[in-house]
């Protein structure tokens, strides 16, 4: 189950579900104050029971539904915090290989945490927010326009309530997520403090947040060396979805969710371990998924190899990074799309 934020013209925000084309008003239809509210927050935090029970009223409800196309989607939850994992194995071994070619590309630590960063809560935008390439430093000297402006495509997890024992106690449901990435900006400023201004410009995540329990799961990929005990696996945390990422309409990349090798309860007992507190929509992303075929990278700096082997496109056109009036939307079966388009 699908559930957003959406607004009818000179009407205030409240919480709906994707039924087909369609949008059901919770607010309207279980006629609960909870769903009269312009984020999914105040409903999340009520915690797993009333997910449920709200999921099972649901399932039943034949209240008010109005069309996709005459509604306004806007950002489903209040970002609290926003964490951006490196979770693909071959995504950190790809980039790697650009970003230190004089060095193994894995770093000693990878395989033995999920490693992470605090990224912009602020700069989270709803699907088919327009995206302002960025302008920075982007070597010795030189300020300017970003000319490897990209994308990473990836999946969000959306804590609902912070008091919850298990994972799914915790977790409300998972969104698309594009990074996007300014990888000449990034290339320079990165060393030693990791990503900063490169990728705080815009992160797009989808306007849908689908319920945990509605995501394929399969069994975790192995690990090598076995974690430590705080990162034990709490269940088959692999998720069974193939994305696509389409540029201008054209299918460019096929990455696969269920090869990723940190999993996502693993990600969340990282991320608290050291005492850190979570909060009603705090967003944690899976860093870039790429597989190991060329066409299951979900990057445009690995897809075009940082710029040498630029991507064919079916009109005859080549591409290395992004250009402007570029549109790019990653989507999910079952999950919706997050799309956003340069300029
Ligand atoms: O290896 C690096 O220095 C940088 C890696 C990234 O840009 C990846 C990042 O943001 C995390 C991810 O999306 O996997
Ligand atoms: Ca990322
Ligand atoms: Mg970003």
């Amino acid at each position: 189950m699908n559930f957003g934020v959406f607004s009818r013209p000179g009407e205030p925000r409240r919480v709906g579900v994707r039924r087909g084309e369609r949008v059901l008003d919770l607010a309207a239809g279980l006629g609960d104050e909870v769903f009269a509210a312009p984020s999914l927050n105040p409903f999340m935090a009520l915690g797993r029971t009333r997910w449920l029970e709200t999921r099972a009223a649901v399932e039943e409800l034949d209240g008010p539904a109005y069309p996709l196309d005459e509604v306004t989607l806007h950002l489903p939850i209040e970002v609290a915090d926003y964490v951006d994992f490196y979770c693909s194995l071959e995504h950190a071994s790809n980039l790697g290989r650009m970003f230190r070619p004089d060095e193994e590309p894995l770093k000693p630590n990878w395989r033995h945490l999920p490693v992470g960063y605090h990224g912009r809560a602020g700069t989270v935008v709803v699907s088919g927010t327009p995206v302002k390439r960025p302008h920075g430093q982007l070597r010795a000297g030189v300020f300017g326009p970003s000319a490897k402006l990209d994308i990473e495509a990836e999946l969000g997890f959306v804590v609902g309530d912070p008091n919850g024992s298990a994972f799914e106690e915790k977790v409300f449901g998972v969104a698309l997520v594009n990074d996007w990435s300014a990888r000449d900006i990034q290339a320079w400023e990165y060393v030693p403090l990791g990503p900063f201004l490169g990728k705080s410009f815009a992160t797009s995540m989808a306007a849908w947040v689908t319920f945990l329990d509605d995501v394929p799961r399969v069994r975790g990929r192995e690990q090598d060396p076995a974690p430590l005990p705080y990162l034990e696996r709490e269940g088959d945390w692999g998720l069974d979805l193939t994305f696509e990422v389409r540029l201008n309409g054209e299918v460019v990349s096929r990455p696969p969710y269920s090869g990723m090798y940190w999993t996502p309860d693993q990600m969340l007992a990282h991320m608290t371990v050291n005492g850190a507190t979570l909060r009603t929509g705090d967003l944690f992303a899976s860093g870039t998924v790429s597989g190991p075929e060329r066409g299951q990278r979900g990057s445009f700096i690995e897809l075009s190899w940082n710029g040498a082997e630029p991507v064919k496109l079916g009109d005859g056109s080549t591409r290395t990074f992004l250009e402007d009036g570029d549109v790019v939307t990653i989507s999910a079966p079952g999950l919706g799309e997050v799309s956003g388009k340069v300029g």
